[in-house]
């Protein structure tokens, strides 16, 4: 990519998040430094390939620090403002973004410590990652087809809200202008509810015997991904968000009150049984609301369900059988059933080439069904 309005980027926080943009940039053949306060992150980062020591033991060249174009700070939330203000004062001719999941909090607090130069500050969040943390759990793909939220404030320069536009398209990402504010809420329901509402049910099997928690199926499993994540991190997220995921958290207990009024009052054909389904239904309709990839409309992607053989060769053998049917996989979910020898693939793929796919896989001998 020549035309991208940066040469040289450095990446602040080598972690999960930084290391994916290091990776991500160096695929799209952008030079990159990288920095880390734990020289452990550090070394496993540059060891992936996702940058070179912006410091080396000679010290950091002068001329190095004055070519940097584009700045990249990953450091955990509650750190954000002061390594933002950091790093607008050491590379002066740099537009510096960061990759937080809070947008308000940081951007004042850049504000106390840089306020002359925080117009070549633009705010960043992409919409990925994971519950793992560190250097090791980063992948060059991750922002593929995801949203990133671009959040300029009133002074931000044009010219440095494009680069950071321009950095989310780099690393495969759709660019999403926010402001600060308006970010905040939004992430509130479409990412800090949801980690609050997985921890709460994965915090109830800490009290489950051994014996129940063997039935657990891919449901449970999906519910409680996310509550894996690093609590550290998400102590400081939610600090920074507090007000609107509160609101929000009222609002699933009043849901979930009535939602136990109306089990408890159940009986055959009575209108608790009516409730009980259309709260069941506005979960499916919700639910069908979720953009699919590349943000493309709900409902374009059907999800095909292929039982596999637990043989060396199988996934791969299902691989070959669906491109020689012509059709693209968008997506992919694998689950397993402890104690069976066989998984359940999923496959997602264009709504319109199901009929095709059943029946390629029919002829191939796979065990699908229309
Ligand atoms: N984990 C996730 O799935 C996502 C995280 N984010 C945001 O990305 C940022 C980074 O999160 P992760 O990569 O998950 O965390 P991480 O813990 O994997 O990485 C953070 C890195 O920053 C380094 N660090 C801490 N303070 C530093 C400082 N002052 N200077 C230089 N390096 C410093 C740490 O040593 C660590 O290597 C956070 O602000 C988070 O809110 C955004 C989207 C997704
Ligand atoms: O693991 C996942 O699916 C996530 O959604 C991770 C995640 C964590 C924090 C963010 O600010 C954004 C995304």
């Amino acid at each position: 990519m020549s035309d991208l309005p940066f040469r040289r980027v450095v990446v602040i926080g080598a972690g999960l998040m930084g290391t994916s943009v290091g990776l991500a940039l160096r695929r799209a053949g952008v030079e990159v430094f990288l920095e880390d306060l734990d020289p452990a992150n550090l070394r496993v980062a540059v060891s992936l390939g996702a940058g070179k020591p912006l410091l080396t033991d000679a010290g950091t060249a002068a001329e190095t620090e004055a070519e940097v174009d584009l700045a990249v700070v990953g450091v955990p939330p509650a750190a954000l403002g002061r390594v933002i203000a950091d790093a607008l004062a050491r590379f002066p001719a740099a537009t510096v973004t960061d990759l937080g999941s809070v947008k308000a909090a940081p951007l004042t607090d850049a504000g106390t410590h840089a306020a002359a130069s925080l117009d070549r500050y633009v705010g960043g969040h992409p919409m990925a990652g994971s519950e793992h943390s560190g250097p090791l759990a980063a992948r060059a793909d991750l922002f593929d087809g995801r949203a990133w939220a671009v959040t300029a404030h009133p002074q931000s320069r044009t010219d440095a809200v494009e680069t950071v536009e321009a950095l989310a398209l780099a690393c495969g990402a759709f660019p999403v202008r926010l402001t600060p504010a308006q970010h905040d809420e939004r992430v509130a329901l479409v990412s800090h509810l949801p980690q609050v509402a997985s921890t709460v049910v994965a915090g109830m099997l800490t009290g489950a015997a051994e014996d129940h928690l063997v039935l657990a199926g891919q449901g449970l499993r999906d519910v409680t991904r996310i509550a894996g994540g690093d609590p550290e991190l998400w102590t400081q997220i939610l600090s920074a968000n507090a007000e609107p995921v509160a609101r929000l958290l009222h609002e699933v207990a009043d849901k979930m009150h009535q939602a136990a009024l109306t089990l408890e009052k159940l009986e055959p054909a009575s209108s608790a049984v009516d409730d009980l389904r259309r709260s069941l239904e506005r979960g499916v309709t919700g639910v069908g609301r979720l953009p699919g990839k590349h943000g493309a409309r709900p409902g374009v992607f059907a999800a095909v369900p292929v039982p596999l053989p637990d043989q060396p060769g199988e996934l791969a053998r299902l691989f070959a059988d669906v491109s020689a049917a012509g059709v693209n996989i968008e997506d992919v979910r694998i689950d397993h059933s402890p104690g069976t020898p066989a998984g359940l693939v999923e496959l997602s793929v264009h709504q319109g080439a199901v009929p095709a796919l059943l029946e390629a896989l029919a002829r191939h001998g796979w065990d699908v069904h229309g």
